[in-house]
């Protein structure tokens, strides 16, 4: 049996993608999301998994040193790495929007927008012709609108429990979001029997 290195997403992803993986007959342990370990080799299927952050693992599977590997739309938007998708597996499923204090227009002359998805909030403003200022932030998007760091925010939107409890209304839908099964491009030539197992497996779990 060939060998497989998947690049899992630590953080919220894991737990449901994990499960998906013994869900497909994989013969995994139960208790790995209770480790601090990194890496972990499963001899009975010839797997290794590497834990990564979940904007990182595209770059693993770019690099080939995870031949395939689960992310996020949002984070492939985001970061345009050469993976293949093979798969949208409907996990984590929640979308990206625009947001800011109800009733506000965005300031005529380079509107402020916070985000931790340059690239996606820029695109979508490049689309329908506004020209803004992007203000990077890692985290607690919903913060900068209520304390005047910017006009509107660009972020994941799940419940809407977020924006709710921060005052914030929605403006834009701006992208659907869940997790898909990447692949290297080699890998994806190189192993292409094993990989397009894990592809049967995993997709009548979607169907
Ligand atoms: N509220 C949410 N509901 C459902 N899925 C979400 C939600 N927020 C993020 N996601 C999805 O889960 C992925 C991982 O999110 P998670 O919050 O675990 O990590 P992160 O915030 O990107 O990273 P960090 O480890 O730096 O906190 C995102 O890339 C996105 O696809
Ligand atoms: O619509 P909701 O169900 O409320 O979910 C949306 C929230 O979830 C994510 O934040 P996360 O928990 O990852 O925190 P952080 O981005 O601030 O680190 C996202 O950035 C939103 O803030």
């Amino acid at each position: 049996m060939t060998h497989l290195t998947i690049a899992m997403p630590k953080g919220r992803i894991f737990e449901e993608a994990y499960q998906m993986l013994i869900d497909a007959g994989f013969n995994l342990p139960e208790e790995v999301e209770m480790s601090r370990k990194l890496m972990i080799e499963i001899p009975e299927e010839n797997i290794r998994f590497i834990l990564a952050k979940p904007m990182d693992v595209p770059v693993y599977v770019e690099h080939g040193v995870a031949d395939i590997g689960i992310a996020g739309k949002d984070v492939l938007l985001e970061l345009k790495r050469n993976v293949h998708e093979l798969l949208d597996l409907k996990i984590s499923q929640c979308y990206i929007a625009s947001a800011g204090l109800p009733n506000t227009s965005m300031n005529e002359i380079a509107p402020r927008i916070a985000t931790k998805y340059p690239n996606i909030a820029m695109n979508y403003y490049k689309e329908i012709g506004e020209q803004v200022e992007i203000i990077e932030l890692n985290g607690s998007i919903e913060l900068a609108p209520m304390i005047g760091l910017a006009d509107r925010i660009v972020d994941i939107v799940s419940t809407g429990r977020t924006l709710m409890e921060n005052g914030l209304v929605e403006y834009e839908h701006i992208t659907d979001v869940s997790s898909r099964l990447i692949a290297n491009p080699v890998s994806y030539r190189m192993k292409s029997e094993r990989i397009q197992e894990v592809v049967t497996r995993l997709k009548n779990l979607v169907n």
